[in-house]
């Protein structure tokens, strides 16, 4: 026999179902959505399930598409929603239901997302969240005993990214050693290496007399400032240049033209296998754009008609050549420049939040400098 509190408990169990299907119907109801008004929500023999409270026939239900949440619309209100679609695609046989679990998991737009959006450090930081998830279902595969959540792993993940050193090939914490911060070249004044009858001591070493009340600085490498800000959390007003991605559109061979093997052929050759999804490729370019451009001139090749015996590896010293894929440099610099927002992030209050949205500035400004760059030698040489 159920107790008097334990019927009181589910006497209110009872009331909240029937309190929520009220208001999930008139939801549905004001949107334009039909259910018919004689089925009634509530348990049975199998749990809780639909039954009609009189005779019924017809429509039971109709729901707008507004109403349904599908894998397309998880797809496009998630900032890396296309990306998770691709990943989804190659790696699992549900790609639809990954898309619709991280539509439940997301949360509303981060101001970050709006922010990076369009640039490289946003391709950047979804390859990053796209690796770290990797990584976690490695570790926790393996990892099974340990309860992991995601907030340990990215709490450890941290630490290891900003503090461990690289030594012989082996990547180590090093206690005390990773207190020092980094500075630019001029400014660092450690070095360090192993040491020792056996190559095993950590040791650093000031190569100068450090005057008192100076910083001790390290080197954590010559990096850009997007990277600087994923690994570390901070960026350095001058930084080496960014990465820019630029597209890169696939030359179309036709079918009639009488060169079209060799082109075939050296095509693949020149692309190296890249793997081009509907046309486009979206390739990371640094300030020399020197890979990027060898794309471009051997697009313009392609793209000419020629005789069969013609030589297309001469064909790319042509000047004519060089002139047309400056000009496609400069375009699709110029459309990444268009693609870059301007940066306005909302204001916050958080000291981290207020910090990490300075360092979103900078290296969105590293980049735009770079794309201005880019447009401003393809005009020049063009
Ligand atoms: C290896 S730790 C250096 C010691 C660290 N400051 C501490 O208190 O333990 C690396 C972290 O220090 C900070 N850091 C190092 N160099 C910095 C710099 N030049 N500017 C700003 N923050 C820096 C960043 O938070 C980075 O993730």
């Amino acid at each position: 026999m159920a107790s008097c509190s334990e019927r009181k408990q589910s006497g209110s169990l009872v009331a909240k179902m029937a309190e929520f299907v009220e208001l999930l119907e008139s939801w549905v109801r004001e949107h334009g959505g039909f259910v018919h008004p004689a089925v009634g929500i509530h348990k049975g023999d199998r749990g809780r399930g639909a039954f009609a409270s009189k005779d019924l026939a017809g429509e039971l239900c109709r729901l707008p598409p507004k109403l349904l949440i599908s894998e397309k619309l998880a797809e496009g209100s998630m900032a890396f929603g296309h990306e998770l679609r691709m990943a989804a695609e190659e790696f699992t046989a549900a790609p639809g239901l990954v898309l619709l679990t991280a539509f439940l998991l997301h949360e509303d737009d981060h101001w970050l997302h709006s922010t990076i959006k369009g640039s490289h450090l946003e391709r950047q930081v979804r390859a990053k969240r796209h690796n770290l998830g990797l990584e976690f279902a490695l570790l926790k595969s393996y990892v099974g005993k340990l309860p992991l959540t995601w907030e340990d792993f990215l709490w450890a993940r941290c630490i290891v990214s900003s503090r461990a050193y690289s030594l012989q090939s082996q990547r180590c914490l090093v206690p005390w050693a990773d207190l020092l911060n980094h500075g630019t070249s001029s400014e660092v004044c450690v070095r360090y290496g192993l040491e020792g009858e056996t190559a095993s001591d950590f040791v650093m070493n000031l190569g100068q007399l450090v005057p008192q009340g100076a910083e001790l600085l390290q080197s954590y490498g010559d990096k850009p400032n997007a990277t600087l800000l994923l690994d570390y959390g901070f960026v350095l007003p001058q930084a080496p240049p960014a990465v820019v991605s630029l597209a890169f559109q696939l030359p179309q061979l036709l079918e009639t033209d009488p060169a079209l093997k060799e082109k075939k052929v050296f095509w693949t050759r020149v692309s190296k296998g890249r793997s081009f999804r509907k046309g486009e490729l979206l390739l990371e370019v640094d300030e020399a754009a020197e890979a990027f451009l060898e794309l471009l001139r051997a697009a313009v090749v392609c793209g000419q008609p020629q005789g069969s015996s013609c030589d297309l590896e001469e064909k790319l010293q042509d000047p004519s050549v060089e002139m047309e894929a400056l000009i496609r440099l400069q375009h699709s610099a110029q459309q990444a420049l268009g693609k870059l927002c301007e940066f306005e992030g909302p204001e916050v209050k958080e000291d981290w939040e207020v910090v990490s949205q300075q360092n979103c500035a900078q290296a969105l400004a590293d980049e735009r400098c770079v794309l201005q760059s880019l447009v401003a030698r393809a005009k020049r040489e063009s």
